[in-house]
């Protein structure tokens, strides 16, 4: 199931994806006493540290925040998407123990081998099903550091990928793969502003072929739900 919600103000976008985040933590959390979010780096990290903050009612303890895909670069670089939401959220709510880091010191490769790891102390299955994963998406249609035409878009084995040549820098990163993206339970793709507006489009009416596609518009959950929450300005084209 797609549901698209489109808003005005930047500030209904973040309202909305609070509520939304809420809605599908207490559900988690009142079926399995845990919550499995995954997050992105980028435009989202204001969106969801001002959602996050001073809210009595969230149960750290209880939450368990994977990186959807993160840079290998210290966390006090401003590229670091931990370093941003340590800055942001973390040490505001003193709540790092619910967060999930990379192994920087590692190779890329040992990096993503590493943090597939981690995940999957969390969870027992073939693939994991998270709760929530949270995703922007690029004016070049990437998600994660899933990026147009990288063989990683074909991987079927990995959890989580390394990727050393990413067009945007920094060039080393890991990334969740397709198949854990399609496995959860819900999938946000968080999109506002006008210069996303073509590609938005294109995710919504691009055709058949596969390699062609847009790496945003191959994420289709198999079984949960895929919301795109999206400004005037990036919905503007369709
Ligand atoms: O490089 C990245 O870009 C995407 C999109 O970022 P945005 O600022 O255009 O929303 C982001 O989702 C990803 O986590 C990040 O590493």
């Amino acid at each position: 199931m797609v549901i698209k919600n489109v808003f005005e103000s930047l500030d209904d976008v973040g309202s909305f994806l609070g509520s939304l985040i809420h809605r599908v933590a207490n559900d988690a959390i009142a079926r399995n006493n845990i919550f499995t979010l995954g997050v992105s780096g980028g435009s989202i990290v204001n969106f969801l540290s001002k959602q996050l903050q001073n809210n009595p009612n969230i149960e750290w303890s209880k939450w368990k925040v994977f990186f959807c895909d993160e840079r290998l670069t210290d966390f006090g670089n401003p590229e670091s998407t931990y370093g941003q939401y340590k800055a942001q959220l973390i040490e505001k709510e003193n709540c790092s123990d619910s967060w999930i880091t990379i192994d920087t010191s590692l190779s890329v490769e040992a990096c993503a081998a590493d943090y597939e790891n981690k995940m999957r102390k969390v969870f027992a299955s073939n693939w994991p099903e998270f709760d929530l994963l949270l995703l922007g998406m690029g004016p070049d249609g990437h998600t994660c550091s899933l990026f147009p035409g990288n063989q990683v878009l074909e991987e079927s084995a990995l959890w989580i990928a390394p990727i050393s040549n990413s067009p945007k820098p920094p060039p080393q990163r890991i990334t969740m793969t397709l198949p854990v993206l399609n496995n959860a339970r819900n999938v946000a793709f968080i999109c506002t502003g006008e210069n996303k507006a073509d590609m938005v489009k294109e995710v919504f009416t691009s055709g058949k072929v596969l390699k062609n596609l847009p790496p945003a518009a191959l994420v289709k959950p198999n079984l949960g739900t895929l919301h795109w929450i999206m400004d005037a300005g990036a919905a503007s084209k369709l």
